[in-house]
């Protein structure tokens, strides 16, 4: 299968924060792939670099076969992206927008942009200021979609959007995948992620801990609950080829979080000196997501993949940012 995107070793320094760092992606096509992490991780700033909107301080990435850094303007043309607050040219009006994008498009865009905002029940003639936040959020995407991009790119893409459109929207995303395309979602709805990706990564403080099939991934994630006759006892880690990912210690019970869990090991551990008993059980993929964010858990095993663009009406800034 080709990537879509593909990262190299990705590092992004800013004045006094590293937003992201050493981070490697490879993205397949047909996917849709969603990026979790917590408010700062630098989920943003990938994308950001991923549609040549920000130079990485070190490390490559290819985009459609294309660099970002240098071929910026190529990749919007091939991408479809909708940021997190679209800064729309607020004195258009609804179908002014579409019009004025469409100069940078084939002929297809303007007929797919109107009948998209027809769809949404947007009147052409509003003014983009006089727009609410989820009519915004809509305009937004129907510009990002009305040239069919090979790779669509969406920060916080369901965020003011009311249920019913976001249920048909993420039901869109997977008919683009089916069809061949790539959808990136940055998000924090780990359900909606749960229910639409086939492939997801979690980033922490700017590193990647996993990026995997979510089905690959939740399958090798056990958490063991361990009870033990003495508070005080060391109990040895889980052999390998499982890993520890976080531990917490509640009195007797000591909880585990192990990634490679074979079912074989819980007899090993329960016959270790002191241990009452072991309990077994798969976790969700928010429970995932709180293990692999958790201060103090492993980070040893990071790995990757990931994304990007259109939205002429999409403006951002890199200030800040150390060459
Ligand atoms: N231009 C900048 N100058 C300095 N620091 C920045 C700049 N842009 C981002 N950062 C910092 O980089 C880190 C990552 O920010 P980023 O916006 O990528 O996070 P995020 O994962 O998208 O967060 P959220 O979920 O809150 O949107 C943060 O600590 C942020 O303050």
């Amino acid at each position: 299968m080709s990537s879509v995107i593909s990262a190299s070793q990705l590092t992004m320094r800013f004045r006094g924060c590293d937003a992201l760092n050493g981070v490697d992606l490879d993205i397949p096509a047909g996917q849709v792939f969603a990026i979790l992490g917590e408010n700062g991780a630098g989920k943003t700033t990938l994308i950001r670099i991923l549609t040549g909107f920000q130079t990485p301080t070190s490390g490559t990435c290819r985009v459609c076969d294309l660099d970002p850094v240098k071929q910026a303007l190529q990749v919007r043309r091939r991408v479809g992206y909708v940021p997190d607050n679209p800064s729309l040219y607020d004195w258009m009006r609804v179908g002014e927008i579409g019009w004025f994008t469409a100069s940078f498009y084939g002929d297809g865009f303007l007929p797919t942009y109107r009948q998209q905002i027809a769809h949404y029940k947007i009147p052409e003639d509003r003014k983009i200021k006089h727009l609410s936040k989820g009519q915004r959020a809509k305009v937004a995407l129907s510009l990002a979609l009305a040239h069919d991009p090979d790779l669509l790119i969406l920060d916080e893409p369901t965020s003011g959007l009311d249920p019913r459109v976001r249920r048909d929207f993420l039901e869109s995303m997977i008919d683009r995948a089916v069809a061949g395309r790539t959808v990136f979602l940055s998000s924090h709805q780990i359900s909606e992620v749960e229910r639409v990706a086939d492939r997801v990564a979690i980033l922490h403080h700017g590193q990647l801990r996993c990026c995997e099939p979510i089905d690959q991934l939740k399958e090798s994630m056990t958490e063991l609950t361990i009870n033990v006759e003495d508070p005080l006892i060391t109990l040895p880690p889980p052999p390998a080829p499982a890993s520890l990912v976080c531990e917490s210690v509640d009195g007797r019970q000591r909880q585990m979080i192990v990634r490679g869990f074979q079912p074989e090991m819980a007899a090993v551990i329960a016959s270790a000196t002191g241990v009452k008993d072991v309990q077994t059980r798969r976790m969700s993929l928010e429970e995932i997501f709180i293990a692999y964010t958790r201060e103090g858990s492993d980070l040893s095993e990071a790995t990757n993949n990931d994304q990007v663009v259109s939205g002429m009406a999409a403006t951002m800034d890199d200030e800040g940012a150390l060459a």
